[in-house]
């Protein structure tokens, strides 16, 4: 059975240069593309198998990243972007028209990821950002659709192309927020 992760992962993960300087995310319309302009590299690159994150047709796993969000600004066809679900934790900014999530952003200031947004790398007209380095939300995939025994084949395809899987976030990303959650937590006297 062939596993498919994602298109910009399937034939193996492409190494950022390590001196990404930002680019410009553009969405999959022919016709007036939004177009998103990034200063800087991405962090914390990551496949997700969440239910929310967006994923190119085929794909099992998003591929998203997150940027300062002073680092994001809306260059082209913003009157195109509309917000997926105001209610959600990351509100995903998507184009109307083709669907592509162009950023989603965190307006909870108390949120451990508060001033980051996530963005799609692969939406880059530039190459040479950082690539991505660990899975997340494996298990989630079941949410979607995907058949419980599959879970096995997909995890070992994972480690095959070195993006580690995990059920929730990566280990250095959950100790971020349980940092966060600590100091937020009135001290007892
Ligand atoms: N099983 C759920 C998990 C969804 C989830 O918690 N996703 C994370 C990570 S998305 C980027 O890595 C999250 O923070 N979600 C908040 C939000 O999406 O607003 C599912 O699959 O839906
Ligand atoms: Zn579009
Ligand atoms: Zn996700």
């Amino acid at each position: 059975m062939t596993v498919h992760i994602h298109p910009s992962v399937d034939s193996g993960v492409k190494q950022g240069t390590g001196n990404f300087a930002g680019g410009t995310l553009v969405c999959k319309c022919q016709d007036k593309p939004v177009k998103v302009g990034i200063k800087g590299d991405v962090a914390h690159n990551h496949a997700c198998g969440c239910t929310q994150c967006w994923k190119p047709e085929g794909a099992t796993f998003a591929v998203i990243a997150v940027v300062p969000r002073d680092n994001v600004t809306v260059l082209e066809n913003g009157d195109k972007l509309r917000v997926i679900d105001a209610s959600a934790t990351i509100q995903r900014h998507a184009c109307k028209v083709c669907g592509a999530h162009m950023y989603g952003r965190i307006e909870n200031k108390g949120h451990p990821f508060y001033g980051l947004d996530f963005i799609h790398p692969e939406l880059f007209t530039e190459g040479g950002s950082a690539a991505p380095g660990f899975a997340a939300f494996v298990s989630s995939v079941i949410e979607s659709g995907v058949e419980p025994s599959e879970l096995p084949a997909i995890r070992s395809r994972l480690k095959e192309l070195g993006l580690e899987p995990y059920d929730c976030l990566s280990p250095a990303l959950m100790d971020h927020i349980a940092a966060h959650v600590a100091k937020s937590r009135p001290k007892a006297a």
